[in-house]
């Protein structure tokens, strides 16, 4: 493929998002969140990058309001969610491409995330992609670290705190309430609520420790940050899962701070805009569990 020159500046393209006096404190620098260069000098892209993942910047007028940030991912998909809950926090105006479900991927999102051929990938205007959750969101405070709402706390040590609880989230937590639903056997799903559990109450702890006492893991009192969003994307399937299989996971028993934190967490105006009905989640759980032959009246 021919290298493709990009037309800069692009930052005219960025729209901000919603009330400016709502959650977001201040904003400055969107335009670094584009990094192709100075205006001056345009970029040259690297020529595996897909021309469907490039914004042709030349042909939009200063008065458009197409976002220049796009998210592969989908509607329904916790960590899409998470990817997207950053931004909805940083005011950032984006647009979500949504994914077909299915064995077969797009070209798009397996020229985008050639390694995982996962869902969501950040796309840059430029094309260049940023993939994985957990680091769109962090790419977001590094792109504009001057913003007042950062989603990562300055301190070193909270830092660390926060990318490792995000790193159990992930590896210990979404597995086990994955496998409530999904599990192949009942016993599977027995010993999955088990787990679930489990880390629930290891969480109970950490928000303890990390909130401070404030509202949300940030140790702040109106804006979340990354333990919430790594946490919060998957409220909904967890409520879900709770409705399906008439447990209770978090509430005012067993996980009373987290209990609280849900409850504000889903709240928030960010997590209103973007997290998923129950229902749905419930609905597209039945569609798994069938998909999967997971048989749960045994
Ligand atoms: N560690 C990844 C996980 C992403 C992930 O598992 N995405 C799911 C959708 S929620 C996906 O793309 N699944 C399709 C597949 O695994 O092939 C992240 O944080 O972004």
């Amino acid at each position: 493929m021919t290298p493709t020159r990009l037309a800069a500046p692009v930052s005219h393209s960025f729209k901000l998002l919603g009330d400016p006096a709502e959650e977001r404190p201040a904003r400055s620098a969107l335009s670094s969140l584009i990094s192709s260069g100075p205006a001056s000098q345009p970029a040259v892209l690297p020529a595996a990058i897909s021309d469907d993942l490039v914004i042709d910047t030349e042909t939009m007028t200063a008065g458009e309001t197409k976002a220049a940030l796009r998210v592969l991912g989908g509607e329904l998909s916790p960590f899409t969610a998470r990817a997207r809950l950053a931004l909805e926090l940083r005011g950032v105006a984006y647009e979500l491409l949504d994914e077909p479900l299915g064995p077969r991927k797009s070209d798009r999102l397996l020229a985008a995330n050639p390694v995982y051929g996962k869902i969501p990938v950040l796309l840059l205007p430029d094309g260049r992609a940023i993939c994985e959750s957990a680091v769109i969101v962090q790419y977001l405070d590094d792109a504009d670290s001057d913003c007042l709402l950062l989603l990562l706390p300055q301190d070193p040590y909270e830092r660390a705190m926060h990318r490792f609880w995000t790193v159990y989230i992930d590896d210990k937590f979404w597995p086990a309430l994955d496998a409530v639903s999904l599990g192949p056997t009942p016993a599977a799903r027995a010993q999955a609520v088990e787990d679930a559990r489990a880390a629930l109450r290891v969480l109970e702890g950490a928000f303890g420790d990390r909130s401070g006492g404030a509202a949300f893991f940030s140790g702040g009192d109106a804006a979340p940050g990354l333990l919430d969003l790594a946490l919060g994307c998957f409220l909904p399937a967890l409520r879900a899962c709770e409705r399906l299989h008439g447990l209770s996971l978090v509430d005012a028993s067993a996980t009373p701070l987290l209990d609280g934190w849900s409850r504000r967490f889903a709240a928030h105006p960010a997590a209103r805009r973007v997290l998923p009905d129950t229902d749905k989640v419930v609905e597209f759980t039945r569609f798994l569990q069938a998909k999967f032959g997971v048989d749960v009246s045994k």
